[in-house]
Parts: C-alpha cells; sequence; structure tokens
C-alpha cells in the first residue's frame, strides 16, 4: 500500500480556569503554548511498524501480518470516530500484555498509537509498514497536555498517510493548517487517542492541540476567543509525576461520595471562568485596567482553593503559590493538579527584575519556571525545511 509520508505538530495548553470541572460539563479556558510535539511518519518496505517514542524510552516494532491478525475477518468496519470501541481495547490490552487498570506510561502511548493505526488504516484492508518516530518538547504527564499533543499528532498523520485528509501544504508553504472538516475530523480520532491515556477526558486538550489559540470549551462546544488581551505568563513545573486518569477518577470518587459538597464547588468554578472570560473580553475592548489585573489575580486565587478542595492540590503547588505570593504574583495549578504545573500571571506592569527573582526563587525549590508565549497555532503539516534542526535531528535519528 502506498502512503504519503508526513511530518506533523501539534502545541501543548495551559488551562487558566475550568480543569477537572470541564470533565462535569462546566466551562474551561484554555490557550495553546509554544511548546510542540512533533511526529514523522515514514514509508518503508520492511513488513514492520516500527514505532520510536525517546520521551518516554519506548522503542518498539511488530510484524504487519501479526499486527493483521487483530483485524475482524467479516471484513466489519473497526473503530467508530465518535465512540472508543470496546472490543479492540480489549484485544489490544490483551496483544500488548497489559491489564485493564494499568497506568503505565508506556502502555497506554503504545495502545493510543496501535488503535488509531489500526482503526484509519483497516478501512482499506491493507496495513501499511511504516515507522512512526515522535519528540515533544512538553514534559510528559505534568499537566501541559502531552497526551493530546500526542494524540492530534496521530490522527493527523495517519489521517493524511491513509488519504482520508489531503496534504494541506503547497509548493509555496512549507507549513501549513488543515482546513474545519480535516481539523474536526482529526479532533475526533484524537479524541480517542486521550479517551484511551486519561480514561474520561473532557476533550479540551485535543481541541487545544488541533485548532490552537485561546478557546473556550464547555461539553464538546469549542468557542475561539479571538478579542482577549495578550496574557503574560509564567509556567512552572513541580516535576512531581502524576497521572490524570488517577486524578480525574479520583475527583468523580469524591463527587460519588460527597456530592451536595462537591457539585457546588465545580459550579462555583464554572463561574470563575466566566468571570474570566468576562473580564477578558472587557480588557481587549478597553485598555486593561489595574483593576482588571486585580479580578484576573482573584479569580486564580479563588481557583486554587477550589481545586485544594476536590483533592487535586499538592504541597509542591501551595509552595509555588506561597512564593509568588511573596514577589505579589498569584499563581494556580494548571491542568490535572496534584503535582505537574502552574501558571504565573504578570501583570503589565511587573518589573523586570520581580519576574527574575520570582524565577530564580522557584528555581531554588527544584521547580522549572519560565515565561510562555500563549497562543501558538494548532496541529500543522511540515516540510522538513520548516522544521528546526534539533527536532529533525532526534526525528531522523530512529
Ligand atoms: N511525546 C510523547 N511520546 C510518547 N507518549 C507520550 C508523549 N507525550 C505524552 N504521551 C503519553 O501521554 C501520557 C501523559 O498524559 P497525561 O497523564 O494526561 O499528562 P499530560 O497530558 O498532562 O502531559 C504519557 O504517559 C504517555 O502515555
Ligand atoms: C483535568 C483535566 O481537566 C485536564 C487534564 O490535563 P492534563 O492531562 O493534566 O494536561 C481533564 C480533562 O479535561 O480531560
Ligand atoms: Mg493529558
Amino acid at each position: 500500500m502506498q502512503i504519503k509520508e508526513c511530518i506533523v505538530s501539534a502545541p501543548g495548553k495551559a488551562i487558566l480556569h475550568g480543569e477537572h470541572a470541564v470533565v462535569h460539563g462546566k466551562v474551561a479556558l484554555a490557550v495553546s503554548l509554544n511548546l510542540r510535539t512533533y511526529l514523522r511518519l515514514q514509508a518503508t518496505s520492511t513488513s514492520k511498524v516500527c514505532i520510536n517514542l525517546p520521551n518516554i524510552n519506548t522503542f518498539l516494532s511488530w510484524d504487519v501480518a501479526v499486527l493483521k491478525q487483530l483485524l475482524p475477518d467479516s471484513g466489519a468496519e473497526l473503530g467508530n470516530v465518535n465512540e472508543l470501541d470496546a472490543e479492540l481495547v480489549r484485544m489490544l490490552r490483551n496483544f500488548v500484555g497489559v491489564s485493564n487498570g494499568t497506568l503505565d506510561t508506556r502502555s497506554m502511548a503504545i495502545l493510543a498509537f496501535l488503535y488509531i493505526y489500526l482503526c484509519v488504516f483497516a478501512k482499506s484492508r491493507e496495513l501499511p509498514s511504516l515507522t512512526v518516530s515522535v519528540w515533544s518538547e512538553l514534559p510528559t504527564g505534568a499537566g501541559l497536555g502531552s497526551s493530546a499533543a500526542y494524540s492530534v499528532c496521530l490522527a493527523a498523520a495517519m489521517l493524511s498517510a491513509s488519504g482520508t485528509i489531503p496534504s494541506p501544504l503547497s509548493d509555496q508553504e512549507n507549513t501549513a493548517r488543515w482546513g474545519e472538516v480535516e481539523m474536526e475530523l482529526i479532533n475526533r480520532w484524537a479524541f480517542q487517542g486521550e479517551r484511551i491515556i486519561h480514561g474520561n477526558p473532557s476533550g479540551v486538550d485535543n481541541a487545544v492541540g488541533t485548532w490552537g489559540g485561546i478557546l473556550r470549551y464547555r461539553s464538546g462546544k469549542i468557542t475561539a476567543l479571538s478579542r482577549v488581551p495578550m496574557l503574560r505568563i509564567l509556567l512552572t513545573n513541580t516535576k512531581v509525576p502524576r497521572s490524570t486518569k488517577v486524578l480525574v477518577a479520583g475527583v468523580k470518587d469524591k463527587m460519588n461520595k460527597f456530592p451536595s459538597i462537591i457539585n457546588p464547588v465545580l459550579e462555583s468554578v464554572d463561574a470563575v471562568s466566566c468571570t474570566c472570560e468576562q473580564t477578558l473580553t472587557e480588557m481587549a475592548s478597553d485598555t486593561p485596567t489595574p483593576e482588571h489585573y486585580n479580578v484576573l489575580e482573584e479569580l486564580i486565587d479563588i481557583n486554587q482553593h477550589h481545586l485544594n478542595v476536590i483533592g487535586v492540590g499538592h504541597t509542591t503547588l501551595d509552595t509555588l503559590c506561597q512564593v509568588t505570593l511573596a514577589r505579589g504574583l498569584h499563581s494556580k495549578l494548571t491542568g490535572a493538579g496534584g503535582g505537574g504545573c502552574g501558571i504565573t500571571l504578570l501583570r503589565p506592569e511587573t518589573e523586570c527584575s520581580v519576574i527574575q527573582n520570582t524565577i530564580q526563587d522557584l528555581k531554588d525549590c527544584g521547580y522549572d519556571c519560565w515565561e510562555t508565549r500563549i497562543g501558538a497555532a494548532g496541529v500543522q503539516q511540515h516540510s522538513p525545511l520548516a522544521v528546526k534542526e534539533q527536532v529533525l535531528e532526534v526525528l531522523a535519528r530512529y
């Protein structure tokens, strides 16, 4: 089978407000980051499917003939873009040798890869021999949506290689984006990948990975916020490992145990997201004032308390909040919490020396800390000419 080689990338994300609550139908506001995951898909004649995932030290290959045995004999359609095929996931778990409740990083990444590969190519009844290499600038398992960026890249590359969606690249362009129809399809397949990795994702992360920019997300409804001020944000990685799947399941348990206590907290998080959206809109239509920033800071503090109440805080995140507050800056966790990353809002008048001292204080705690740019482009296809040399070098190594 003739397949089309490609290089694709997708951004990570930071959630401003609404993590966890968004899983239960509340509003979240999320922004794309200037840190991306890159995937290179190459056609081979080895009759093997190879996957190289250097970020998680995983390098595997299978004979195409062995993978073909996983396809249904009947020629029935495998996998549906709108729902996870539980029987296929069960078969793949057996095939990879992992149990249902596994939290093993590598197994999740492999299952998501095999699932999307089989479903997308099963339609042609001919599985191609190929090599997929993925490299990410994002820390994995730290709240910046690495699982979604990975799933978006897998979906875009498989759909493109199989010819299901056309290449958006032209002779004049070395980097290009797909149209709405194609992005919709990429996003749906990526969501299935997120389901395998997260268990019960809201879909906000893969939406940001696909569309980029600044999004409002609620129950699958995605609204791009085009009129918002350019916020300056510090990202801090506490480096405490955690699993989104476990944290999301923990919140569900708390909801089941104390519905009358936890549900109002999630309602309040929803109100924080809506108030933040309203404030950002006002800031974009008028000149942003110090009062606007005071409101944004108060919302950050309130939401951080809510996230502690629902059980997704961590002492390292408390330290982040205290250390930045000592310099007059406000922080909250971002993503699933339980460690991982936090965001700190910088005010326009925040002096350079304050930012530098804050970064140093956080580094002294053993954390990574850097100022990020938000609103990066969503999923893209690149010609090799358009990919940074270091990234190309890593992708070409395998
Ligand atoms: N670059 C990558 N290569 C391979 N697997 C990845 C990569 N990025 C993410 N993953 C998968 O996503 C998982 C992390 O997802 P998750 O716990 O949701 O954290 P987050 O999305 O916040 O980084 C990893 O354990 C791995 O299975
Ligand atoms: C906690 C949650 O709201 C965000 C998880 O983000 P991350 O995987 O920690 O980057 C879950 C979700 O929305 O699917
Ligand atoms: Mg994730």
